[in-house]
């Protein structure tokens, strides 16, 4: 695993797996970033070891300001008196690269499980040349070996022997293409929902997504309706802050490219993402074949398909994402979404910057641990750079702080602006469609970026109108499906959060049950 990352291709995003993220309660929600912009005023992984630093001084991490950090670690008083590495002017060289290159954009797949997300995206990467002839020779020979032969070019992707032989995609693997316009980093997300919290953790680095759903007879029934993953994914993804959105109604040739059943699904979809907080505008819907490569880069040839489809291919669509502004400007915020050892001294964090921007010989606090460490290099894209933005998926070499330290989902910081650590917030939530009203004392387990801890709801404080935000009961004693509400969370230990209105992706979260998503929402107050 080691070594294969040093390679960065593909690259598998670690998140915590479901059974551990059940230990204890339950957590997890998202936000309609409309409903919430609207009243903003207001797999691994266990995690640190050393928090209970934090237990014993409640009161110094509520707010850590540099001051409250100085109690945390000797480490962290020391580099403090540092001044900031700032030997580049980041923002400058920022706008430099913007005008000069393609627009990166990060992409999650998502879709019910076997929808054929990875033999899709495995597909489009071979035509477009980034897999070559031999390696997909390869591919073949040896899925047929195992009786799984149409699995090839899910190959591509799924690239663990345990995904192969199970033939279901279990982690986020990554990889990078490029089309005429864009830089495209490609997140293929798990669609079994026993990987949910892998998928979060690919959906919490995407700009943009393309949604599989299966147009085989009966199939996009079972992934659409209640218990299949179609929903909950285009939910969880839309309270991620993605907004724009490629369907692919894949697998049309099982059902003779009918466009009669295209349209059924797309009647269907339309509504739903909707009612999801989608725009009609920023969803396009291509019918496709994964396996037989229809739309994906060139237009179809197929005579029964082209009689009604002369739109977009999948590529075109992807070609015509518009890359989301980064919060640039805002204090550096990256969150660990995997660890691995360096050759030589010290070792690797990856993740995506959330806001601001790092340079290499900047000293960076780490959070919730309260840890410093120095940035010895940073790598984009395979390459080595000296700065990195908001929007980069990153790896960052450190030293100054032991690899036990850290745990996936901590949060690295400027030091002069370090993100807020808490285990009390209160928050606005959006309930879904839940069949188990939520009551004081609800078990769940929170999700945002790569982080998931057991929470309870430990109030209800207010149900609100949903339009206007006002207030239409007080101290409610339960919360229904499809509901407004005020709560607070307490968290079974202190993790990095932040208002929304200071930055959204540390200010908004999900509420999971049991195997669903039940609430998402924004984080208002922390206590
Ligand atoms: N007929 C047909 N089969 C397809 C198509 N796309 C994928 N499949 C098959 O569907 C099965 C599942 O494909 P995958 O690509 O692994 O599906 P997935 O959505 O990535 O699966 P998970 O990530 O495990 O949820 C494989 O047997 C594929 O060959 C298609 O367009 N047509």
């Amino acid at each position: 695993m080691f070594l294969y990352k040093l390679g960065y291709k593909p690259m598998k995003v670690k998140a915590t797996p479901k059974s551990q993220a059940k230990v204890g309660f339950v957590t997890q929600t998202e936000g309609d970033d409309e409903s919430f912009d609207r009243h903003s005023n207001s797999s691994s992984p266990v995690r640190s070891p050393s928090p209970h630093v934090l237990f014993s001084t409640p009161s110094a991490i509520l707010q850590p300001s540099p001051a409250h950090l100085t109690h945390l670690s000797p480490a962290f008083n020391r580099s403090l008196s540092k001044t900031r590495h700032q030997a580049i002017d980041v923002l400058s060289e920022y706008e430099q690269r913007e005008s000069s290159s393609k627009a990166q954009i990060n992409l999650v797949v998502v879709g019910h499980v076997d929808a054929g997300k990875s033999t899709l995206m495995g597909h489009l990467l071979y035509l477009i040349g980034n897999v070559s002839k031999r390696a997909m020779h390869k591919n073949e020979v040896e899925s047929q070996k195992i009786g799984k032969g149409s699995f090839a070019y899910a190959w591509i992707l799924d690239e663990t022997g345990e995904e192969r032989t199970r033939g279901i995609t279990m982690d986020v693997a990554q990889q990078e293409f490029e089309t005429a316009h864009r830089r495209v980093i490609l997140l293929d997300a798990p669609g079994h929902r026993d990987f949910i919290p892998n998928m979060i953790t690919g959906a919490a680095q995407a700009d943009v997504s393309i949604l599989v759903v299966n147009a085989a007879t009966g199939e996009f029934e079972a992934g659409f309706e209640s218990g299949g993953q179609t929903r909950e994914h285009a939910m969880l993804v839309r309270s991620f802050g993605v907004k724009q959105m490629a369907v692919a109604v894949n697998k049309m040739d099982t059902v003779e490219w009918s466009e009669r059943r295209f349209l059924e699904i797309v009647g269907k979809l339309k509504l739903f993402l909707k009612q999801a907080g989608y725009k009609e505008s920023d969803v396009s819907y291509v019918p496709c074949s994964g396996l037989t490569g229809e739309n994906l880069v060139t237009k179809s040839t197929v005579s029964e398909l082209t009689a009604w489809y002369t739109g977009p291919t999948l590529l075109a669509i992807i070609d015509q994402f518009t890359p989301p502004s980064r919060p640039v400007e805002k204090p550096f915020r990256c969150c660990v979404s995997d660890i691995f050892k360096a050759p030589g001294s010290g070792f690797n964090v990856a993740g995506r910057i959330d806001s601001g921007h790092i340079q290499v010989g900047e000293t960076v606090a780490i959070l919730p641990v309260g840890e410093t460490a120095t940035v010895k290099s940073i790598t984009l894209s395979e390459r080595t750079e000296p700065w990195a933005v908001a929007g980069d998926q990153v790896v960052l070499a450190i030293h100054g702080v032991e690899i036990n330290k850290l745990t996936i989902g901590n949060v690295l910081c400027s030091m002069d602006n370090p993100a807020k650590t808490t285990s009390k917030i209160q928050a606005r939530v959006i309930t879904f469609n839940i069949s188990t009203p939520i009551t004081n004392g609800f078990p769940v387990v929170m999700h945002y970026l790569c982080v998931n801890e057991p929470a309870i709801v430990t109030k209800l404080i207010s149900v609100l109108h949903k339009g206007s935000g006002e207030v239409l009961k007080r101290k409610p004693r339960c919360l229904s499906g499809n509901s407004t509400a005020v709560i607070q969370l307490d968290i079974s230990r202190p993790v990095c959060m932040e208002l929304y209105q200071d930055c959204r992706e540390l200010g908004r979260f999900m509420l999971r049950s049991g195997d669903s998503t039940i609430a998402a929402g924004v984080v208002t107050k922390i206590l």
